[in-house]
């Protein structure tokens, strides 16, 4: 069996991450997401950790790179990632939501024109969503910050996270429905899954224990 790959989010995300594996004793060194090094092996697990951005954990275990991952549940569903979803890791709570400016005087989905333009990061999450509902929307992918964007007149809406409300609130914009909750997910490529079944399933439920403490 080689060694183990699996890919961590820097960002929010790291720590939290890094506390449940080395509760189930997969870290024994220390693991920085600010040390500018992107490869950290872990000799005596037999593990290598590889940073990534939280939004792009998927694609190295899609690709069968990493065999082992944390990504966010918003950003699977963005990127409909085919890999296997095998655990809820009780972090990074937020929520998938479409808002829009106070003055706007919509306060539910039902209210919404026809079409309308919608700025997000999560583009196919968002058509989806309208496009179900009957509601032709014109997407402008921004990459954070999204709440300027209707603030400033650049859409009439937006889909974003929120979290505890506060950045909605701060901007004058408020929630008008929920598209999805999300998570952080332990991911696992679907041929490592395979091939590596039994330490992967060892670590699987140790992980599964380790989050329901
Ligand atoms: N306010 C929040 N509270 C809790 N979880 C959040 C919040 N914002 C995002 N998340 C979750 O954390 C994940 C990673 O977010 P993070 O901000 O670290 O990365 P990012 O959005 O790619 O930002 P950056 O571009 O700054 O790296 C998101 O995909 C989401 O699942
Ligand atoms: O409801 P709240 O607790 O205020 O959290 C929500 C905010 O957190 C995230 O932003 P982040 O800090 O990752 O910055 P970004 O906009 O650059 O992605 C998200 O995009 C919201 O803007």
């Amino acid at each position: 069996m080689g060694r183990l790959r699996i890919a961590l989010p820097k960002g929010r995300m790291f720590d939290p991450a890094v506390e449940i594996l080395r509760k189930v004793g997969l870290v024994n060194r220390e693991l920085d997401d600010d040390s500018r090094k992107l490869v950290l092996p872990d000799e005596k697990n037999d593990v290598e950790f590889i940073l990534s951005k939280a939004v792009d954990v998927q694609t190295y275990v899609e690709h069968g790179v990493a065999d082992l991952g944390v990504a966010g549940k918003d950003i699977l569903l963005e990127s409909e990632a085919d890999v296997y979803e095998v655990a809820d890791l009780g972090f990074g709570e937020c929520r998938l939501v479409v808002a829009l400016s106070k003055q706007a005087g919509i306060t539910s989905l039902e209210e919404l024109p026809l079409t309308s333009r919608v700025a997000t990061k999560y583009t196919n999450v968002a058509e989806k969503f309208f496009t179900k509902r009957g509601f032709q929307v014109e997407l402008v992918k921004l990459n954070g910050s999204i709440e300027l964007a209707p603030l400033i007149g650049l859409v009439d809406m937006i889909v974003d996270i929120s979290s505890t409300g506060t950045t909605l609130k701060k901007n004058n914009l408020v929630e008008i429905g929920e598209i999805a909750k999300s998570s952080a997910r332990l991911i696992v490529n679907r041929v490592s899954y395979k091939t590596e079944d039994q330490r992967i399933i060892k670590i699987i439920k140790q992980v599964k224990e380790v989050v329901k403490e």
